[in-house]
């Protein structure tokens, strides 16, 4: 794409859009919305990962930390929609441990686009190119307000600072 970082913009929309059906694994269920060990893992995997792909721990557990901090507004958003309205409740409950796979496989995606864009990241055009991306994917992926406030969220970390 134009920006250079759509891959990376396209794979955190998809990650904001997976949050909808942990928001439908948990609610109602003992587990809650937060899962400090759970992240925990993937901080622990993003930064023993980080530097074989030329990538600065710290700065992929930031990343890291925004597509996580993104899944938990999705999901608080549910809740309180849900709480409201009762009857918009999922009839049926997906299994968050089918869910989790899928995550991992977003964010291995995550960590390789985090890695291929590095120069544009570092780029003084980053902002203005990482908001024409998050732009266009709320418009290819249809997000209403709280995803799309969930992707500002998400692409919060994308541009290093500088
Ligand atoms: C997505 C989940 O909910 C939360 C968000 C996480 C994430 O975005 O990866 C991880 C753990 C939880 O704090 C989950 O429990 O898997």
């Amino acid at each position: 794409s134009a920006s250079g970082l759509w891959r990376l913009t396209d794979l955190a929309a998809r990650r904001v859009a997976i949050a909808d059906q942990v928001a439908a694994a948990k609610y109602g269920t003992p587990s809650p919305i937060d899962d400090p060990a759970r992240e925990q893992q993937i901080y622990d995997s993003v930064s023993a990962q980080a530097p074989g792909l030329g990538l600065d721990p710290a700065d992929a557990v930031r990343f890291f930390r925004a597509q996580i901090e993104a899944n938990k507004l999705v999901q608080r958003g549910w809740y309180a929609r849900w709480d409201a309205h009762p009857s918009e409740v999922p009839t049926t409950r997906p299994d968050l441990s089918q869910i989790r796979p899928v995550i991992d496989r977003v964010n291995a995606g995550l960590l390789t686009e985090l890695a291929a864009t590095l120069p544009v990241r570092a780029s003084v055009s980053c902002p203005v190119r990482q908001r024409a991306a998050t732009v266009m994917a709320e418009v290819v992926h249809r997000f209403d307000a709280l995803h799309a406030r969930a992707l500002a969220e998400a692409t919060s970390a994308t541009c290093l600072p500088r």
